[in-house]
């Protein structure tokens, strides 16, 4: 007992400080994945990039991943431990993020293609250490909580990811404020601030090994071996679930990352929020806004994660109720503004990635207590077939936030009954192997599609792109400060005459109202600010994302298929993947 006292990891305040510490390279990683999402319209309008560039830019992120960087980091993992391996990933991670951060700002090249090129090397880069960043988390986190509050830490861990995703995508454009390179700026200190976080961590965990070495602890050896691989691919319940983690991630990550333009494009929700919708703290309105996401963090981990831990019927009563009147406070306290956020792009699609926050950890509990997972996972895949149904076929607001909701709950309920089912087709030995050969495929599946939606978008819309480039040039080449808004008027005009693609467009254009309306709105400087204010007065017309959205349809049709097929295997390998935690059929 004497021995176990003296390790760092038994104290509990020593465990959850690791936590906080460790946790800073998945917020900042899951946030720097996801925020360009927030960013499309300005990247468009500011920089110059076409739907099919936006996508080429998320998309190459995960090449690396595709061709075994998870596999090669799950072994030097294995190899070097939980320390070395972060220092090296989360150093590329973030050497990725800064290259990314420069190039949007022009460091290496103010040119169109230079500074595309640039920012896709960087985050090439950054991918290549993204996947292996987040599974060291876990491990660390495993490492210091096995036989301690180990799922409260995950979720934690998990969740503070997703806050990065929503965060990122939610606020980049208030970071931005018409200008790219801040919000990537800001984005990549994010990671390298996480690093630093990973750096001190690095100190306790020489300590702890130093200690667990005395008490003859070891890491859990679940290396990547191909000689498993075989094995787990000829496997027909493994291989049903590992083409539907591609089918059903595919759906999800490249819809969140374009759902602001989505909605800002389809629904005419708001690029910007008008400025009764922010919120300010100690001045800053920025800061104010985050806040509502912490707070919301704080209050989903309160319901979600933290009464497992109260063992007391009656105090955790008492818990939740007061969690239950705090959290109404804080609602009545931001009605208003929520009222504006619910109508603004990136804010609401910053909802998905936050509800789910809540919701698996609930529906995991569900698992562990009921199971029934592989019907969930159909439940989860025809949830996700309704909410792209209902966004890409039907033009209703009401239609569009059902949808968003049940892709929300689809989000949260397949991750909740897929990874624990992994858990039960493939022995504890061979989940390491299991856990790579998923992401490694599951990249292929999210690069494909997070480069596909964009250039489908560029597919269907050729006028519009056209119209938009031609107007965003005609904007740049005005300096917008010396010119009045006759000039830009006439400006406009010019390129409505000229030939090409773009004309049809150009010259639907109501000059007048142009003119007036820009007038009216103290003659904006930036070339962004002008073009929201056409896209408004619905001078440029909308992307039409019907077929983008249909296409994703078509992956939830594969995934209910897939989810059946895993039902059906699971009855003949009998796995129990239906049954709660910890029963086997042969138990019945
Ligand atoms: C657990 C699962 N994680 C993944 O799918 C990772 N391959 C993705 C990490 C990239 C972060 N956007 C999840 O997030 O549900």
């Amino acid at each position: 007992m004497d021995t176990i006292k003296k390790s760092l990891r038994h104290t509990p305040a020593m465990r959850w400080l690791m936590l906080l510490l460790i946790s800073g390279l998945t917020f900042g990683t899951y946030w720097f994945q996801d925020f360009f999402g927030g960013l499309k319209t300005i990247m468009e309008n500011d920089m110059g990039f076409t739907s099919e560039e936006f996508g080429r830019l998320i998309g190459l992120t995960t090449i690396a991943n595709m061709f075994g960087m998870i596999i090669v980091g799950g072994i030097i993992l294995d190899k070097w431990g939980v320390r070395m391996a972060g220092i090296v990933f989360g150093g590329i991670a973030t050497l990725g993020a800064s290259i990314t951060a420069l190039a949007s700002a022009g460091f290496f090249g103010e040119d169109h293609s230079t500074m595309l090129n640039m920012m896709i090397l960087g985050r090439i880069l950054f991918g290549s250490g993204l996947e292996v960043v987040c599974v060291v988390a876990t491990r660390t986190a495993v490492k210091w909580f096995k036989g301690y509050e180990l799922a409260l830490a995950m979720a934690l861990n998990m969740g503070l990811g997703r806050l990065g995703s929503a965060m990122g995508i939610a606020l980049a454009p208030d970071i931005a404020n018409g200008s790219v390179p801040s919000a990537v700026t800001f984005a990549a200190t994010l990671i390298g601030i996480a690093l630093i976080m990973f750096l001190i961590y690095s100190v306790f965990d020489i300590k702890l090994d130093r200690q667990e070495k005395v008490e003859g602890a070891e890491e859990d050896g679940e290396d990547f071996k191909f000689s498993d691989l075989v094995k787990l691919i000829t496997n027909k319940s493994f291989l049903f679930i590992a083409l539907l983690c591609v089918a059903f991630y595919s759906a999800v990550f490249p819809f969140i990352q374009y759902a602001p333009d989505i909605l800002i494009n389809k629904f005419e929700f708001s690029i910007l929020l008008p400025e009764n919708g922010n919120i300010e703290l100690f001045g800053s309105t920025s800061l104010g806004n985050a806040s509502v996401f912490v707070a919301l963090y704080i209050f989903a981990i309160a319901f979600a994660a933290i009464p497992k831990q109260i063992k007391n019927i009656n105090t955790r009563r008492v818990y939740m109720a007061v969690i239950a009147l705090l959290f109404a406070g804080f609602l009545a306290s931001i009605w208003d503004v929520m009222g504006i956020w619910l109508q603004n792009g990136s804010k609401t699609a910053a909802l998905i990635p936050l509800g789910t926050i809540i919701f698996t950890p609930i529906f995991g509990s569900y698992v562990d207590s009921k199971g029934k997972a592989a019907s969930l996972m159909i439940l989860g895949a025809l949830l996700l077939i309704f909410a792209h149904v209902s966004m890409s076929l039907f033009n209703y607001d009401w239609l569009a936030y059902l949808g968003l909701i049940s892709l929300g709950i689809a989000f949260s309920l397949v991750p909740a009954a897929m990874w624990p089912s992994v858990a039960k087709i493939v022995a504890e030995n061979r989940l390491g192997t299991a856990y790579a050969s998923m992401f490694t495929i599951q990249n292929w599946g999210l690069g494909l599609f997070f480069w596909g939606i964009g250039a489908m978008v560029d597919w269907f819309n050729p006028k519009i792109v056209a119209a938009k480039q031609a107007i965003a040039d005609q904007l740049h080449a005005f300096n917008l400060k010396d010119n009045t808004i006759t000039t830009i008027r006439n400006g406009l005009q010019d390129i409505g005459l000229a030939s090409g693609q773009e004309r049809e467009v150009i010259q639907e254009m109501r000059f007048d109202e142009i003119s007036t309306q820009l007038a009216a709105n103290n003659s904006p400087e930036k070339v962004d600010e002008v073009m929201n204010y056409l896209s408004s007065l619905g001078e440029i017309p909308a992307y039409d994302y019907t077929y983008p959205i249909l296409a994703l349809v078509g992956l939830g049709v594969i995934s209910i298929y897939l989810a059946f097929q895993l039902k059906k295997a699971d009855a003949k390998q009998r796995y129990g993947l239906e049954l709660p935690s910890g029963q086997t059929p042969d138990d019945e």
